[in-house]
């Protein structure tokens, strides 16, 4: 098996990148869905945000409050770095756990993981390569507050809380300009698969 790091700043395009790799035949882990996975009702990653971060950040149901957490986290660096202590680990070691399965059932698969901050919780060597989703900070801004209603102040918050985009070119392998039309997206997506299959990457 191989293993394919994705990362990009929020709203770079990873999903998009992701969702043509998966159709052409990769096996995604995607380390979003397991930071949820991680703070599921009942979890220890829930019990200890709770602790940290008191009853408001809790559902009437005992969920997590997702924009009652954000509205914390992404104002607050030290109230992230106490948020991405509880989930990050947690989310280490269930991508370990899903990409090892992988691993056993599929040994020639490709498999890509998804991480949006793979930059800020430091490289490892266990990737064959890291691709980078590129669009700069502007761009993202502006998806962010067009097509997904943030305020355009919490959006530049979200972008601010991250690496720049010069640290994500740093640990590329391979970039994606995700700044063009969504085929030219798409196209440079299948490039890299066919130079992936063909041992070329
Ligand atoms: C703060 C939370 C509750 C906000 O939830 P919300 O549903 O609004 O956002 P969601 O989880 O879908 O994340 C959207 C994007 O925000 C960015 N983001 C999320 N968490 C962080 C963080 N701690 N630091 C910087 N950027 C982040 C990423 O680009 C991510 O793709 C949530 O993001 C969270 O629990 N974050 C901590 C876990 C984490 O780091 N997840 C991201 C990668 S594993
Ligand atoms: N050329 C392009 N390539 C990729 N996405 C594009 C392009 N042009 C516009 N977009 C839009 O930009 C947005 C990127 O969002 P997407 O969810 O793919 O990013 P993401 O990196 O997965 O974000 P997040 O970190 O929030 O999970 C989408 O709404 C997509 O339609």
């Amino acid at each position: 098996m191989r293993v394919i790091a994705l990362t990009g700043g929020i709203a770079s395009g990873k999903s998009t990148i992701s969702r043509r790799l998966a159709e052409l035949g990769a096996s995604v882990v995607d380390a979003d869905v397991l930071s949820r996975e991680a703070v599921e009702p009942g979890s220890p990653g829930l019990q200890a945000i709770a602790e940290r971060f008191g009853p408001s950040v809790l559902t009437a149901d005992g969920a997590l409050d997702r924009p009652a957490l954000g509205a914390i986290v992404f104002s607050d660096d030290a109230a992230r770095a106490a948020l991405n202590a509880i989930v990050h680990p947690e989310v280490r070691r269930l991508a370990a756990a899903r990409l090892a399965e992988i691993g056993r059932s599929e040994p020639d698969a490709i498999a890509i993981y998804d991480v949006p901050l793979l930059v800020e919780t430091g490289v490892d060597h266990s990737f064959d390569l890291v691709v980078v989703a590129d669009a700069d900070a502007a761009t993202r801004v502006e998806r962010l507050v067009t097509l997904r209603g943030l305020e355009r102040v919490e959006a530049e918050r979200r972008v601010a809380a991250q690496a720049s985009d010069e640290a994500r070119r740093a640990i590329a392998d391979v970039l994606i300009d995700t700044t063009g039309a969504m085929a030219e997206t798409i196209a440079q997506v299948d490039a890299l698969w066919d130079d992936v299959r063909s041992g070329r990457r």
